[in-house]
């Protein structure tokens, strides 16, 4: 059998049990510590890294509370909470047993103990270390990672009225722990205010997870969220810690919240409403603590009025709303946005003294951007890509435009650059409009109209 490589700590005053122990546990595992007194707990602990611990609750000849035991265990968990501690127990002392829990043990264990029930506690408690210690691994390097985003190519353009007030907004709501809905159109920004609100509040040190719920099948959807046990289903071959979980001290936003069906709205509910999940397939309920930023481009009042959407779900993801305008809806934006653009890509392609000329600026403020930002930026980055020279000008954009004026000869042309565009990323996507329309920073209506309009069929 091969050994699992983990340090185990076996501490108890009567040297009977530390012998047991080491020569149950010594088959399973590579270290085992054994230990009489607990007043080296400490020396123990600040000097090597114990993947579980056994503690034994009395310690004085006679003593019969467990006092001793809550007391060592009340250190432990002080000094590092994600450590997993088994209790060893007398018979009849499940009182004491379910305190420790309360306090943070991992399991307890009744003396005198089967061995195979002794070997698997630690290893349960074991394989939880691990994948505590994954979460943990994930948190920092999630963290790491949102600091770096939070860089100048983060930064929320905008000097309209309109974005004015969302920044105030965001200011106003990153102060608190309330939910913020997020309400607009495909590529408005819906994701970088939400961004802005976790990196603005007190949670910015810890996690910002997004789980796409229009992404998420019906039947993984449980899992995805709340995770699952080991044996849950068939595929659950290892335990999985949810969306809901990873976020806990953090901010989940929960991107398309329009697509839910009713019965996952109905689960995602309660476990907002309860602040805490049960994993699929287990029993105990787990607290987590973490802010809801919802974001959709659906109608929920709308939905609602229609039984589509619970208003009892909305009523608790909207504390406070944001509404995010259309591109058009802010022309003022644009020249910024496309400076914004210009900058970042001309630096990403090495192209860097590429300027965009008045006309081609004028052209850019008419254009209706039914992809809204994601469009001018794809717009944008195609433009510096193709630059012959210096200078950007009205041709170097590939817009299909209901507002700037083209003449016939130039739509033709146009007409035929956007059916292959269109063609090229389905097929580049293996037929997946979704992310056909994403990459091309159009909605869905507008590719499928468009994929009317040029009769291509997928
Ligand atoms: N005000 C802004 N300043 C700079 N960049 C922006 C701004 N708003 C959006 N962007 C950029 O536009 C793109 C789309 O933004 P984002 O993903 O936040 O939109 P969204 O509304 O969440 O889109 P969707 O509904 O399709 O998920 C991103 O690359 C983002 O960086």
């Amino acid at each position: 059998m091969n050994k699992v490589a983990a340090n185990i700590l076996v501490i108890d005053d009567d040297p009977d049990v530390l012998h047991t122990a080491r020569i149950v546990l010594k088959p399973h595992f590579t270290n085992i510590t054994v230990e009489s007194n607990p007043e080296q707990i400490n020396f123990l602990i600040n000097h090597n890294r114990y993947e579980v611990i056994l503690l034994d609750m009395n310690y004085t000849a006679g003593a019969t509370s467990g006092k001793e035991g809550l007391f060592w265990l009340k250190n432990i968990m002080t000094k590092n909470p994600t450590q997993q501690v088994i209790m060893m127990t007398a018979y009849g002392d499940i009182k004491l047993a379910v305190e420790s829990m309360k306090i943070g043990a991992a399991d307890f264990v009744v003396k005198p103990w089967e061995n195979e029930k002794l070997q698997a506690t630690v290893h349960a408690a074991y394989n939880h270390s691990q994948s505590k210690k994954e979460v943990e691994e994930l948190k920092s390097r999630n963290s790491s990672l949102n600091q770096l985003l939070t860089s100048s190519e983060e930064t929320i353009i905008g000097h309209s009225e309109p974005m004015r007030r969302i920044f105030s907004t965001v200011d106003k709501v990153a102060a608190t722990d309330a939910n913020v809905l997020i309400l607009g159109d495909n590529g408005t920004g819906k994701e970088m205010i939400a961004r802005s609100v976790h990196n603005k509040s007190d949670r910015s040190a810890s996690v910002f997870i997004k789980v796409d719920l229009g992404a998420v099948s019906e039947n993984l959807f449980e899992s995805e969220l709340f995770g699952h046990v080991k044996g849950a289903f068939t595929d659950a071959r290892e335990e999985r810690t949810g969306r809901f979980e990873l976020a806990h001290g953090g901010t989940l936003f929960l991107d398309e919240i329009g697509n839910l069906s009713l019965p996952m709205q109905a689960k995602l509910l309660t476990a907002i409403q309860h602040k805490e999940i049960v994993k699929v397939g287990g029993n105990t309920p787990i607290p987590v603590d973490c802010r809801i930023v919802a974001a959709t481009n659906s109608n929920l009042l709308r939905m609602v009025a229609e039984g589509k959407f619970r208003e009892d779900l909305l009523y608790r993801i909207n504390t406070v709303e944001v509404h995010v305008p259309r591109l058009s809806d802010r022309v003022e934006d644009i020249p910024l946005l496309a400076e914004h653009f210009l900058n970042v890509y001309a630096q990403k392609y090495r192209k860097t003294s590429l300027s965009i000329n008045k006309r081609a600026m004028e052209y850019l403020c008419n254009h209706s951007w039914p992809g809204n930002i994601r469009e001018l930026q794809h717009a944008i980055e195609r433009a510096v890509i193709m630059a012959d020279d210096n200078v950007l000008s009205q041709d170097s954009f590939l817009l299909t435009d209901q507002r700037a004026s083209t003449t016939s000869s130039d739509s033709i042309n146009m007409d035929e650059v956007e059916r292959s565009t269109i063609e090229k990323a389905i097929a580049k996507n293996k037929g997946n409009i979704s992310k056909a329309a994403k990459e091309l920073g159009l909605g869905r209506t507008t590719i499928y109209r468009k994929m009317d309009k040029y009769g291509i069929r997928y």
